[in-house]
């Protein structure tokens, strides 16, 4: 069995976000930014030029590379391996491709329920996904116990939707209209993604994965019922899984949650045993705070926007959202992804004013 194989990792040198993950206290706010690792960076671009997305993620070495990217501009305190979603997707049969300019698209989405029969039976995440399992190990060698690494996945109704709508979408209605038309279908569908997914993130933590984040990127176009009856169950699902296989080999690994415009979620997200909700933009933090009662740590969620503000504006934005999450349980992070031409410098602006006014507040205290 390979996760009993050790792997004899470098020790951790900052422990701050997983201590802020934990509920423990920490001197500063550790930061980290979702894409960080992107097109925002000259170096990024240089080493994707002219190869395929898709390739570059089954390569540990390139994913490696990535990773460790902005590690070197920047001092996040956490970094997340380089990858994507629909490799899940990809592992259970279809077909995916990157079409620059468009994003991910598959040449064959599902379009009738009798069509996930074209949907392998038995995936065996092992196999299929290796490359991702050996660009976490890889990388947890050479990133030298820096930061630690945080391993992801794309949560089941996210990938449904891929999976169906073949793409991105405004309205997401072909997605949608299965809830409606074939919810018995749909439902077998997130199970079977939520048994796969499981396997991929337990896969990433004997790896070397050190917390994992789950992206519901498409919560939000649910409304609260549908959000309840096909995102939630599975979400939970999920972490209690997760857990309670890893406490069997007495492990413990924070699990955040990013249910995007899920406002209307927050209070069950809280109490769906993961450690962390990670919060988009247009969530108050304070009204965050009552909701989740102290039963969670906070992630998120500045405008990915406002790093096109000036540097000093963008510290008094960062100070006004520290003094609404306050220091502690607290991982400051964009309510997104950052965007492609966005300013390295931007970033840097950030870093430092959320370690430098946590300092400073954690001090007046
Ligand atoms: C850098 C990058 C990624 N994926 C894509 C890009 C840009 C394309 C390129 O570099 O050529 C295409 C890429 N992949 C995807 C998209 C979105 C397409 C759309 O629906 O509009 C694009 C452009 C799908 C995807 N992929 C991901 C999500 C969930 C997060 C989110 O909501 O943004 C989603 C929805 C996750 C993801 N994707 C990636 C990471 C790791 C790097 C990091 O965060 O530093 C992660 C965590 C990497």
């Amino acid at each position: 069995n390979e996760s009993n194989i050790p792997k004899d990792f470098p020790q951790l040198k900052n422990d701050t976000f997983l201590r802020a993950a934990r509920g423990e206290q920490t001197q500063h706010v550790p930061v980290w930014c979702m894409r960080q690792a992107g097109r925002y960076l000259p170096e990024f671009r240089e080493f994707r030029a002219g190869k395929d997305f898709f390739d570059t993620c089954r390569s540990p070495e390139a994913c490696c590379e990535l990773t460790l990217q902005p590690l070197r501009r920047f001092d996040f305190d956490a970094s997340i391996i380089f990858s994507d979603i629909l490799v899940v997707p990809q592992a259970m049969g279809m077909e995916v491709q990157m079409v620059p300019g468009k994003g991910p698209t598959f040449p064959d989405p599902l379009k009738d329920p009798e069509d996930l029969q074209r949907l392998k039976t038995k995936v065996d995440v092992q196999k299929e996904l290796d490359y991702v399992f050996k660009a976490i190990t890889l990388t947890r060698h050479k990133i030298e116990g820096k930061v630690p690494l945080i391993g992801f996945t794309g949560a089941p109704w996210t990938l449904m939707s891929y999976m169906i709508e073949g793409s991105g979408s405004k309205t997401f209605s072909k997605v949608k209209s299965w809830l409606y038309r074939y919810p018995e279908v749909s439902h077998m569908l997130l199970k079977r993604l939520t048994d796969v997914i499981v396997d991929y993130l337990l896969g990433q933590v004997a790896a070397g994965a050190q917390a994992l984040q789950v992206f519901e990127s498409h919560a939000g176009i649910l409304g609260p019922v549908e959000f309840k009856a096909f995102c939630l169950p599975y979400l939970r699902d999920i972490a209690r899984r997760v857990k309670d296989q890893l406490k069997e080999t007495g492990q413990d690994v924070p699990m955040i949650v990013f249910a995007k415009d899920a406002h209307y979620g927050l209070e069950d997200l809280s109490q769906s045993y993961y450690d962390v909700v990670s919060l988009d933009w247009t969530i108050d933090p304070r009204l965050a705070r009552e909701q989740t009662g102290g039963k969670v740590s906070l992630q998120g969620n500045m405008d990915p926007c406002a790093l096109y503000a000036p540097k000093e504006r963008i510290s008094e934005i960062v100070k006004t959202m520290l003094e609404g999450f306050g220091t502690q349980r607290y991982i400051a992070n964009l309510g997104h992804g950052m965007y492609p031409d966005m300013d390295p410098e931007s970033v840097a602006a950030f870093v430092e004013a959320v370690h430098k006014h946590s300092r400073q507040m954690n001090k007046q205290q």
